[in-house]
C-alpha cells in the first residue's frame, strides 16, 4: 500500500466532528454555543467531559446535559476496538526531536505525540532552553511528522523569543518564520492557565492538523503560589488534576506533543510542598499519574546536562547526557 494510502487510512481512525454536528440531533445552536465558549468544540472532547462538568456551563441544565450526552453518543458510538485497530490508530503518533542524538534515542526517537512529557529539575537544569528548542524542531518535518505550529504557554515569563533565532539558524531555518508559527501566552494565574488552555484547544481546532506541540512552562509554578499552605493543597491537588485531564484530552484529541515543565523541592523556602525528600518533583501523585513520560534533569560538567527517564510506558529507565549550547540543546562537544 502507498504511504499516502496508509496515511488517509489512519487518519479516518482520527475524523474530528464538530459540535455543531449536535444539531442535526435537535441540540440547539445557542446550546452548542455555550459548550464551545467552555473550549469544548468536538464531538469526542464533548464524551471526554463528565456531566457533572458539562452542568457547571452557564446555561446548561442538568436537562439538558442528559440530551446533549445522549446526541453524542448518537453521533460517535461507544465501541471496543481491538489491539490490533488501536495499532493502526497509533501510527499517527509522531516524536519530536529534542535537539539531543542521544536523548532522542533513549526517548525512541523523540517527544511522543498524544501523550505528556514531563521535564522536571533543578533550576538552570535546562527545562526551559528544552522549550525553546522544540519550538524549532517541531516545525521541522521528521518521521511520521510533517512539521507544525506550537501553542506556548508561559507561567514564569521565561519564554525569549529571540532564544529562538540561534536555534533556528542551526537548522538553516528562517528565524522569523520560526516565530510567526509559534503563538504564545503569558499565564498570570492557575484560573487564567486554565481558560489559557480553552483558548488552545479552541485555535487547534479552528486550524485543524497545524499545530504539533503544547508547551507549558511550568505546569505547577502559579498552583504553588494560589494555593499556599496546607490548608489549601487538597483544592490544588484536584484544581490541578482538572488542568491535566483537559491537557491530557488536548494531546490525543488534536494528536499533539504536550510538553510541560514540573519543579523540584529542593528550594528550602518552598516549604508548601510538604515532602520530605528534598529531590523529588512537585505535584504529588496526581501529577506523577498524568504524564505518561517523565524526564529528570540534573547538572553535568559546564553546559552539560543529564537526562534520565524517570518513567515511561515503553522505554526503559536509561540516562543521556546532553549540552546546552546558543543553538539550543545539543550534543556534547567531544
Ligand atoms: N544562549 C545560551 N547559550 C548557552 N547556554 C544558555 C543560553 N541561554 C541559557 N543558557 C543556559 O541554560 C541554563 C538555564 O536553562 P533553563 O532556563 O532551561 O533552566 P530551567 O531548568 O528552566 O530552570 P528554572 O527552573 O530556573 O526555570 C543556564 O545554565 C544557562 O547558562
Amino acid at each position: 500500500m502507498m504511504e499516502e494510502e496508509c496515511l488517509s487510512e489512519v487518519e479516518s481512525l482520527h475524523v474530528i466532528q464538530d459540535i455543531d454536528a449536535l444539531q442535526q440531533q435537535g441540540i440547539n445552536a445557542s446550546d452548542i454555543n455555550k459548550i464551545k465558549s467552555a473550549g469544548i468544540c468536538t464531538v469526542r472532547g464533548l464524551k471526554m467531559i463528565t456531566k457533572k462538568r458539562l452542568c457547571e456551563i452557564k446555561g446548561i441544565s442538568e436537562a439538558k446535559v442528559d440530551k446533549i450526552k445522549e446526541a453524542a453518543n448518537k453521533l460517535e458510538a461507544d465501541n471496543f476496538i481491538t489491539g490490533y485497530d488501536f495499532a493502526e490508530k497509533r501510527k499517527a503518533c509522531f516524536k519530536i526531536s529534542t535537539g539531543s542524538t542521544e536523548l532522542d534515542r533513549i526517548l525512541g526517537g523523540g517527544i511522543e505525540s498524544m501523550a505528556i512529557t514531563e521535564v522536571f529539575g533543578e533550576f538552570r537544569t535546562g527545562k526551559t532552553q528544552l522549550a525553546h528548542t522544540l519550538c524549532v524542531t517541531t516545525q521541522m518535518p521528521g518521521i511520521g511528522h510533517s512539521g507544525g505550529k506550537v501553542a506556548y504557554i508561559d507561567t514564569e515569563n521565561t519564554f525569549r523569543p529571540d532564544r529562538l533565532r540561534p536555534i533556528a539558524a542551526r537548522f538553516n531555518l528562517d528565524a522569523d518564520a520560526i516565530l510567526q508559527n509559534v503563538v504564545y501566552a503569558r499565564a498570570f494565574t492557575s484560573e487564567h492557565q486554565m481558560e489559557l488552555l480553552d483558548l488552545v484547544a479552541a485555535q487547534f481546532y479552528s486550524e485543524p492538523g497545524v499545530f504539533k506541540l503544547l508547551v507549558i512552562d511550568s505546569i505547577i509554578g502559579l498552583f504553588r503560589v494560589d494555593f499556599s499552605g496546607r490548608g489549601e493543597l487538597s483544592e490544588r491537588q484536584q484544581k490541578l488534576a482538572q488542568m491535566l485531564s483537559k491537557v491530557q484530552k488536548i494531546s490525543e484529541e488534536y494528536n499533539v506533543v504536550v510538553y510541560i515543565t514540573n519543579q523540584m523541592t529542593a528550594d528550602p523556602g518552598a516549604g508548601m510542598t510538604f515532602q520530605i525528600d528534598p529531590k523529588k518533583p512537585v505535584g504529588g501523585n496526581i501529577l506523577a499519574h498524568a504524564s505518561q513520560t517523565r524526564i529528570m534533569l540534573r547538572k553535568g560538567r559546564g553546559e552539560l546536562r543529564v537526562a534520565k527517564i524517570y518513567d515511561s510506558p515503553d522505554m526503559p529507565e536509561s540516562e543521556a547526557t546532553f549540552a546546552i549550547t546558543e543553538a539550543g540543546i545539543n550534543d556534547p562537544a567531544d
